[in-house]
């Protein structure tokens, strides 16, 4: 199968190099002086059990008209680059062509305006990583499966079911649901309740989950989501006692840093938008109560707003 990964950060490398051993993947990357350093030198994988795999000969470039019409596109960006992302991948995508998404938050509608619903595989990964260097990403590995997918439009196909079964080639655990949203809404919970949490406080969850205050704000902001998908008619399990999810969710992160904290630390842009924005957005147009999220999301943009000016 010929799959194109737009994005060749932490997940689209650790992916290149997954899908890489069966398939025939290219990366595609905006940062031309990242295109020419995976060229030059290709890129590390730190495994899980601390092994170095190198990969040389890396396919990828920044001219998505090179690769072509392919089977499958990843985007892997940050939430906030999805729309250029999707737009970007376009000369990539012909008729029978799927797009497949696991990045945190709500980007799955940003995918489906710009290439169709019907085209649109959304879902999660459990695995994940940290850059170390440019060329060289520490996978930190995996929770549970690779992979839990479902057609976005709920209407699963001949090509969807080729796909899946080409994906599952790969020998990893590949999990095909047929509602995806409870999926995406659980892992969201606990984005939007513990990344800017732990962004604004410097707190790692070991920290925050010994301060009764934080702990009362993370509660908030999930209480909210929870509210939010209730309006939307999403359900899952966990939404009965939310607090004790995502604070069981957090603990798993152990003394890292979640995502949110490293970008703010490293002064790059968040991806509050779609994460804590985005239940603004959707709780004010469902009339559901969000003034945690919404406080939340406007200290975290001024933090960015501040990154240039200290
Ligand atoms: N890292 C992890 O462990 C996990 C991450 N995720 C999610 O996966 C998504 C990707 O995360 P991650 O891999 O960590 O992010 P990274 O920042 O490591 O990678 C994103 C890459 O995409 C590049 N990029 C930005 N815009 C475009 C574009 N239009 N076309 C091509 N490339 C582009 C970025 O360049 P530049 O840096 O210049 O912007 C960067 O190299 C996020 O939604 C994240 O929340 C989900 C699970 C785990
Ligand atoms: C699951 C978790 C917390 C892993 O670090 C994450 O998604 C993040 O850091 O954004």
């Amino acid at each position: 199968m010929r799959i194109a990964i737009v994005g060749a950060g932490v997940i689209g490398t650790i992916f290149a190099y997954i899908f890489g051993k069966v398939h025939d993947v290219t990366l595609v990357e905006v940062v031309k002086e990242k295109v020419d350093l995976y060229r030059r030198e290709g890129y590390t994988i730190i495994m899980p059990d601390g092994k170095e795999v190198h990969v040389d000969d890396v396919n990828i470039t920044n001219d998505p008209k090179e690769v072509g019409v392919v089977d499958l596109v990843q985007i892997s960006v940050k939430g906030y680059a999805t729309e250029a992302a999707t737009k970007g991948a376009l000369p990539m995508i012909g008729d029978e062509t799927m797009v497949l998404s696991v990045q945190n938050g709500l980007v799955h509608d940003i995918i489906a305006s710009v290439v169709g619903k019907e085209k649109v595989i959304a879902g999660i990964t459990a695995h994940s990583g940290m850059p170390v260097k440019p060329n060289v990403i520490r996978y930190v590995g995996g929770y549970g499966p690779l992979l839990i997918i479902g057609k976005y439009d709920k209407k699963p196909n001949e090509r969807f079911n080729w796909i899946v079964e080409e994906l599952k080639k790969t020998g990893e655990e590949i999990v095909v649901v047929d509602d995806i949203e409870p999926v995406i809404w659980k892992k969201l919970v606990a984005n939007v309740a513990c990344n800017p949490v732990a962004a604004i406080t410097g707190m790692t969850s070991v920290e925050a989950l010994a301060c009764e205050d934080t702990k009362a704000l993370i509660k908030m902001l999930a209480e909210e989501v929870v509210e939010v998908a209730r309006a939307k008619g999403i359900y899952f399990p966990e939404m009965e006692n939310i607090a004790e999810f995502v604070y069981e969710a957090f603990a798993g992160t152990k003394d890292n840093k979640v995502s949110m904290l490293q970008d703010v630390e490293n002064k790059r842009r968040t991806e509050i938008d779609t994460l804590n924005g985005a239940i603004v957005r959707e709780g004010e147009k469902l009339g559901v109560d969000v003034k945690a999220n919404k406080v939340i999301t406007h200290i975290v943009k001024s933090l960015e707003f501040m990154y240039d000016k200290r």
